[in-house]
């Protein structure tokens, strides 16, 4: 039987897909979120919005709430989008096992706690050293990718 590198034969493939997973889903869960936020303070940023949602209130494209929560999930978009997509890549470079595992659990940990730090919200540096280590983690894939190109090209 043939053995495909981007398959669930790969236990790296897996955790992968387990963690990508669950960052993607987290990404997912933000838009109803800014939703929910919107009905509950009466924030509509577009006049047919208002019209159906809420006649009679102004458009808003400022309440701190909603806002908060839309730059939460864009800067998920920022780091979950180049993380799976590196990771692609990555896996199918043949890490070592281990380590892509502890790559995978620690960038899914800093998003998660990314969010917390961004919605409760946490005193700073709380969100900004989840951000960086988010983003050290989809570096590390991004060197080791590159390091193990280097041959080929
Ligand atoms: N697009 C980001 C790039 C840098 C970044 O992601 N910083 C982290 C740590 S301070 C962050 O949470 N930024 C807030 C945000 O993206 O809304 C920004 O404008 O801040």
């Amino acid at each position: 039987m043939s053995y495909t590198v981007l398959s669930f034969d790969n236990d790296t493939f897996t955790n992968f897909a387990f963690y990508s997973g669950i960052v993607l889903a987290k990404t997912l869960i933000m838009g109803p979120l800014t939703s929910q936020a919107r009905i509950r303070h009466k924030v509509y940023g577009n006049p047919e919005d208002t019209k159906f949602f809420a006649p009679g209130v102004a458009v808003n494209t400022t309440d701190s709430t909603v806002e908060r929560i839309r730059r939460c999930h864009l800067n998920d978009l920022e780091n979950v989008v180049p993380f799976t997509l590196i990771g692609l890549l990555y896996v199918s470079a043949e890490p070592d096992y281990d380590k892509a595992l502890m790559i995978f659990r620690v960038f899914a940990a800093s998003r998660i706690l990314h969010t917390i730090s961004y919605l409760v919200p946490l005193p700073q540096p709380a969100r900004a050293s989840c951000f960086f280590v988010g983003w050290g983690a989809t570096a590390a894939m991004t060197a080791f990718l590159f390091a193990r190109m280097y041959k080929y090209v």
